[in-house]
C-alpha cells in the first residue's frame, strides 16, 4: 500500500470494505517473489511424495507437536474423512521444519520471513481501516511474539469428486490467513448464501479474515467460511500461512470499538490459547471445523443433513471422551451428577425437550447460536431490547440445558448476564455454578482469583466446594488438599460431596490407598456417606483386588441408616460382579497396563461406575459410560459385559441388554459361553431377582 495520501486511503477504505464484506480478498504486487511461491509448492509436492517410511517421523503425532503430517484431519475418530493430505507446521515464534525433501526448509524460512511482512502492512492496513493508528493491531495482539502455521494441502484427484470434500466448510481460528495455490482452483468462499468458485489472479496471495480478527473488530469484520472442493483430473496443493496472536494474548473486543451504548462488546475476551483449546478440546483437530460447518452450514446444505448427525455424535463423544480419566471415575463430579439429576426433574416437569429449538424464544435463540464465538449477551440483550421480559429462573434453566451440552462460554454469559443486571439475585449454587464455568472456559486460574475476590458472604460451602471440584478435575493434588485443610479450618458444615470430591481426586491420580483415610474421616465428622462415598470406597478396594475388603464395605452399608432400594440395587449388582466378574490379580501389580494402555484399575473403575449409576436408575448415564469403554477402544474382558448387561437387566432394559449380549457374542476377547451365561442366572437368582433371570433366560432364547 503505497503511493499518494489519496490512493493509500483509497485502498484502505477498499480494504475494509472487503474484510466486512467479504471477509476475504486477493492481493497483487505484495512483494513476495513469483520464484519463491514456485518453489514452496514444489516443495510441499516433494514432501508429498516422499515416501511412507520418510514421512512417518512426522506422522499421526499430538496435535500439538510443531510438525505433523497426515491424511484428512484425523482419521482415528473421523467416520467421514476428507479428500486431503496435509502437513502443518508451526514457524513462528520458533521456525519448525521438516528437514526433508532437501532444500525445502531454506525457502520455507524466506518464505514465512516474506508473508511475514505482507501480513504485517495488512495488519497495518486494518488498524488504519477500524479508525486505529498503523501499528495497532501489531502492538495489541503481540504479534512480534505471534503463533503462525504453515499448512499445505495436497488433494490428489478424486474418481467422484461430487461425492468427496478437500476440507469442509470452516473459517481459520487466527487472524488472517494467507493462501497460495497450484494452478488449479478448488477454494470456494460463502458469500451471501452461495459458495462462491475462486479463480484466484495468477501470482496473488488469497486472503481470509479469521476468527480472532472478528472478535478483534467486535463483529465488524466477519470470519469468512470456505471449503476446499475436489477434481478428477489433476492433484490440488494449497498452502496456507495462518497468522494469529501470540498464545498468550487475550483477544476480545477492542476498547475503541465498543461502546456500551450503540455497540456493546459482542464476544467475550479470551487467551487465544484457551480459544485453540475450546476448539481442539471439543473435537480434536479438524473437528473444530465440521463443527462450524454444521453450524454455519445448517441453513443452506441440506444435503449434509446425514452427515450432520455423525459429526454431532463425534462432537459428543470427544468432549466426553476429552475428560478421560475423569470420566472413568465416578463422574463424582458429585457436583454436575447433582445437578444433572435436578435438571432431568426439572425438564420433565416442564415437558420440554431440546428439539423446541425452531421456536423464536430466548432458550431457541440462544440454543441457535451454536458457536462458541458467537454471542450470547448479545442475544439477551437483542431479546430485551425488543421488549420481553426475561426472569433470572429461566436465565438458570437455560444455562443448566447449555452444560448438558457441554457450552459452557454461552452458559457462562447468562452469568455475566445476571451478575450484570441484578446480582442481588445470584443464589449460592448460582456463585458455584459461576466458578465451574469459569474454571472450564477460562482455566482454574481465573476460577481461583474469582472465588478469592468473593465477599466472605458468598465463600460458602457450595462456592467452597465448587473450586476445590475444579483442583481434584484439574488434578492438582497439592492445591486440593491445602484447600480441603482450609475448608476444615474455616468451620464449614461438611458434607459428603466435600469428602468425595477428594476421593475422585486420589482415585484419578492414583493414589488408591489415600480413599480409606478420606472415608475415615467422613466417619470421624459423622457426616452421612452416600452412595457415591461408597462406590469410590468400593472402586479404591476393587482397584487393588482387595475382594474381602469389597465384600466388607457391602455388608457395612445394610447397616447404613440411609440404606434404600437404590443401594440394594446396587449392591446386588456388585456382588453379582464380584462372583462373576473374574477379577485376575495379574501378578505384582494389578495396575499393570494391557496391550490398549489401560490399565486393570481404570476398567473396574469404569464398571463400577456403570454399577453406581444402575443403581441411582441412569440408564442415560450407563449409555454413555458404554460408549466411552468402547470407544477406548480396550479389549473387553467377560467381566466388562458382565457388569452392563445384568446393569440392563436389573434395570428392565431388555433392549439394550439384548444389544450388549449381541456385540459380546461377537466380542474377540471375552468368550460368551453358555457355562457363563448359567452362573450369571445363578447370581441372580441368588440375589432374588427371578424376575431379572427369567428375562435372562429369554433374552438368550
Ligand atoms: O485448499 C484451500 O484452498 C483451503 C485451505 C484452507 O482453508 C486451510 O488450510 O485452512
Ligand atoms: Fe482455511
Amino acid at each position: 500500500m503505497h503511493g499518494t495520501p489519496d490512493q493509500r486511503s483509497k485502498e484502505i477504505h477498499n480494504l475494509g470494505e472487503a474484510c466486512q464484506h467479504w471477509g476475504f480478498f486477493m492481493v497483487v504486487n505484495h512483494g513476495v517473489p513469483e520464484g519463491i511461491m514456485k518453489e514452496m509448492i514444489d516443495g510441499c509436492k516433494g514432501f508429498f511424495d516422499l515416501t511412507a517410511e520418510e514421512k512417518r517421523e512426522f506422522l499421526g503425532k499430538d496435535v500439538l507437536d510443531p510438525i505433523r503430517c497426515g491424511t484428512s484431519f484425523n482419521v482415528s475418530v473421523e467416520k467421514v474423512h476428507f479428500w486431503r493430505d496435509f502437513l502443518k507446521v508451526t514457524v513462528h515464534p520458533q521456525f519448525h521444519f521438516p528437514h526433508k525433501p532437501f532444500g525445502f526448509r531454506e525457502v520455507a524460512s524466506e518464505y514465512c520471513a516474506r508473508i511475514s511482512q505482507v501480513a504485517r502492512g495488512l495488519f497495518g492496513g486494518i488498524s488504519k481501516s477500524l479508525g486505529f493508528e498503523e501499528s495497532y493491531v501489531e502492538k495489541a495482539l503481540n504479534l512480534d511474539s505471534g503463533l503462525q502455521i504453515l499448512v499445505a494441502n495436497l488433494y490428489p484427484p478424486c474418481p467422484q469428486p461430487e461425492l468427496a470434500m478437500g476440507m469442509p466448510p470452516h473459517s481459520d481460528l487466527g487472524l488472517l490467513t494467507l493462501v497460495i495455490q497450484n494452478e488449479l482452483s478448488g477454494l470456494e468462499v460463502y458469500h451471501n448464501g452461495r459458495w462462491i468458485k475462486i479463480n484466484p489472479i495468477p501470482n496473488s496471495l488469497l486472503v481470509n479474515i479469521a476468527d480472532s480478527m472478528e472478535i478483534f473488530s467486535n463483529g465488524r469484520y466477519k470470519s469468512n467460511l470456505h471449503r476446499a472442493v475436489v477434481n478428477s483430473t489433476a492433484t490440488r496443493i494449497s498452502l496456507a500461512i495462518a497468522n494469529g496472536p501470540s498464545l498468550d494474548t487475550v483477544v476480545g473486543p477492542a476498547a475503541g470499538l465498543i461502546d456500551e451504548e450503540s455497540h456493546p462488546a459482542l464476544y467475550m475476551p479470551m487467551k487465544y490459547r484457551d480459544y485453540m483449546k475450546l476448539h481442539q478440546g471439543n473435537h480434536l483437530d479438524g473437528k473444530s471445523c465440521l463443527d462450524r460447518a454444521v453450524a454455519r452450514g445448517r441453513k443452506y446444505r441440506k444435503q449434509t443433513m446425514a452427515a450432520r448427525s455423525i459429526f454431532f455424535s463425534i462432537r459428543r463423544w470427544n468432549t466426553s471422551c476429552s475428560s478421560n480419566v475423569f470420566y472413568l471415575l465416578p463422574c463424582t463430579n458429585t457436583f454436575s451428577v447433582k445437578s444433572l439429576c435436578s435438571e432431568a426433574l426439572r425438564s420433565e416437569t416442564l415437558g420440554e425437550s431440546l428439539s423446541s429449538s425452531g421456536n423464536d424464544d430466548l432458550k431457541s435463540r440462544i440454543f441457535r447460536l451454536r458457536l462458541p464465538k458467537r454471542s450470547a449477551t448479545n442475544v439477551i440483550q437483542k431479546w430485551v431490547d425488543e421488549g420481553n421480559q426475561i426472569a433470572v429462573s429461566e436465565l438458570r434453566h437455560i444455562s443448566r440445558e447449555l452444560r448438558k451440552l457441554h457450552r459452557y462460554k454461552h452458559a457462562l454469559e447468562i452469568s455475566e448476564w445476571i451478575v450484570a443486571h441484578d446480582e442481588s439475585k445470584l443464589s449460592d449454587s448460582d456463585y458455584a455454578v459461576r466458578i465451574d464455568l469459569m474454571t472450564k472456559v477460562f482455566g482454574i486460574d481465573t476460577a481461583e482469583r474469582y472465588f478469592e475476590g468473593l465477599p466472605h458472604s458468598v465463600k460458602t460451602n457450595e462456592t467452597y466446594t465448587a473450586l476445590l471440584h475444579s483442583y481434584a478435575g484439574a488434578k492438582l493434588t497439592d492445591k486440593a488438599e491445602k484447600f480441603y485443610e482450609r475448608m476444615k479450618d474455616s468451620g464449614l458444615p461438611f458434607n459428603a460431596i466435600i469428602y468425595n470430591e477428594m476421593m475422585t481426586l486420589y482415585m484419578s491420580v492414583g493414589q488408591v490407598e489415600k480413599v480409606s483415610s478420606v472415608v475415615n474421616e467422613l466417619k470421624r465428622q459423622k457426616v452421612s456417606p452416600d452412595l457415591f462415598t461408597y462406590n469410590l470406597w468400593i472402586s479404591s478396594f476393587a482397584a487393588t483386588l482387595n475382594i474381602d475388603g469389597v465384600q466388607r464395605i457391602l455388608d457395612e452399608m445394610i447397616g447404613d441408616p440411609s440404606f434404600n432400594e437404590d443401594w440394594l440395587r446396587y449392591r446386588n449388582l456388585v456382588s453379582i460382579y464380584l462372583t462373576i466378574g473374574q477379577l485376575e490379580n495379574s501378578g505384582s501389580s494389578s495396575l499393570v497396563q494391557d496391550e490398549s494402555g489401560n490399565t486393570q484399575r481404570k476398567s473396574i473403575t469404569y464398571d463400577l461406575l456403570i454399577i453406581l449409576h444402575a443403581g441411582l436408575g441412569n440408564k442415560d448415564k450407563i449409555d454413555q459410560i458404554w460408549k466411552s469403554l468402547r470407544m477406548t477402544k480396550q479389549k473387553m474382558a467377560n467381566r466388562n459385559y458382565v457388569c452392563i448387561v445384568s446393569s440392563y437387566l436389573i434395570l428392565g432394559q431388555m433392549k439394550a441388554a439384548e444389544e450388549v449380549i449381541d456385540q459380546w457374542k461377537q466380542s474377540t476377547t471375552a468368550v460368551f459361553d453358555n457355562l457363563f451365561c448359567n452362573r450369571l442366572m445363578d447370581a441372580f437368582a441368588e440375589a432374588g431377582l427371578l424376575e431379572t433371570t427369567d428375562n435372562f433366560r429369554t433374552l438368550l432364547k
